[in-house]
């Protein structure tokens, strides 16, 4: 993470190789290398780990939600206390997410109307409504970098009917966002584009962002169980209707496989839960596969997770201790593993990144699966 001194949000492409691209997104509060993974920190904090330790893994942005956030401490409390930077101590980049998704998957006693969504609290069963006016209040008062259309991703499987009506209401969303947003120079506002699998929508769903105009364009309503095969034949065509010049983001992926599939089709940045939760759970992610802790084969191993891994993790412990804090059920567990795995997915991101600028991505991504073949972790 490095900063630029610019008011401006710019997104500067350096090279590609195929439908891969690797560049610079330049904000007020630093730059973006993409391909970019972006941690997730919902609550205000990425779970186990220090804002400073995830900047020593590489990640130059971090993620929020909308949802989560409105619910505790509330927008208007962060916004007091002098934003979520201050609040929860990152300087770079933050981009958030603008709710609707997280209701449909979290709270209780949801209504959605042409409006937006009324909901009750998982937390405490508190009524709240969002929509795009509100969302981007939010967004604002957060102070995020980087602001998430409120939109409506449908639940998968679900009919062309289905699809196409929850897609037109997105992209009503996506132009009331946009009005709400107005002109907030060095901030950014994402449209996200929705239409399921179907090809037709999607690129009905990319003209109708265009036409609205945003500073980058998610690919959304994917990562919601459609499985690998699926979501890259619908990248195929959904990520190359998309404006060439601006940043695209998939949201909500995804396993190591996922990621280098996604930046070959022309993602440049992509979140997920998977590499801090799984690390709880004692799973990690390494060049050669998964290795999870819990098995006992591990219990008197002296090797590093991962040899070729210079983090923290892998530079001072054993597998055997690994698995004595698993399962003793201490809380350094979480903090290793969940620093060794956004470590690996930043070396993945950076390994990516040189190898487009080299015009060498077909043969990494031909080394990344072969060594993962060899299996014995
Ligand atoms: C987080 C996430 C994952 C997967 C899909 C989506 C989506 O379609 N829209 C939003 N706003 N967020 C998403
Ligand atoms: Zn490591």
């Amino acid at each position: 993470m490095t900063a630029t001194p610019t008011d401006r949000f710019a997104f500067d492409l350096h090279a590609t190789d195929g439908m891969a691209r690797t560049g610079v997104i330049h904000t007020p509060r630093g730059d973006i290398r993409t391909p970019a993974f972006m941690p997730v920190g919902t609550a205000a904090t990425v779970k186990a780990m220090l804002p400073e330790s995830v900047a020593a893994t590489g990640a130059d942005i971090l993620l929020g939600n909308t949802y989560h956030l409105m619910l505790r401490p509330t927008a208007e409390r962060i916004a007091h206390l002098g934003g979520l930077h201050r609040f929860m101590n990152w300087s770079g980049p933050i981009l958030t997410d603008s709710g609707g998704f997280q209701v449909m998957s979290l709270a209780d006693l949801r209504k959605l109307t042409e409006a937006g969504v009324s909901f009750k609290s998982h937390i405490d069963g508190s009524k709240h409504m969002l929509s795009p006016e509100r969302s981007m209040e939010i967004q604002k008062l957060l102070g995020s970098d980087i602001v998430m259309c409120f939109d409506e991703c449908p639940a998968l499987p679900a009919d062309r009917d289905r699809i196409a009506t929850s897609m037109q209401l997105s992209m009503r969303w996506a132009q009331r966002s946009r009005d709400a947003f107005g002109d907030r120079p060095g901030h950014a506002l994402f449209g996200i584009q929705q239409g399921g699998l179907e090809q037709d929508f999607r690129a009905e769903s990319a003209q109708a962002l265009t036409d609205i105009g945003f500073d980058g364009y998610a690919v959304g309503g994917l990562a919601v169980g459609e499985g690998q095969e699926a979501m890259f034949g619908c990248l195929d065509h959904a990520t190359g209707v998309l404006p060439v010049d601006k940043p695209r983001y998939l949201m909500g992926v995804g396993k190591p496989d996922d990621i280098v599939g996604a930046v070959k089709r022309g993602i440049d940045m992509m979140d997920c839960v998977l590499p801090s939760r799984s690390g709880r759970t004692g799973q990690a992610f390494t060049r050669r596969g998964v290795v999870n802790l819990k098995n006992a084969r591990h219990a008197d191993d002296p090797r590093p997770l991962d040899e070729g891994c210079t983090c923290p993790a892998c530079s001072n412990y054993s597998r055997a201790y690994l698995h004595h804090v698993f399962r003793a059920q201490e809380m350094i567990l979480g903090m290793l593993l969940t620093w060794h795995n956004l470590h690996y997915y930043q070396t993945l991101m950076q390994g990516m990144r040189d190898a487009i600028a080299a015009g060498r991505f077909v043969a990494w991504e031909a080394d990344f699966h072969a060594v993962r073949a060899q299996g014995d972790i």
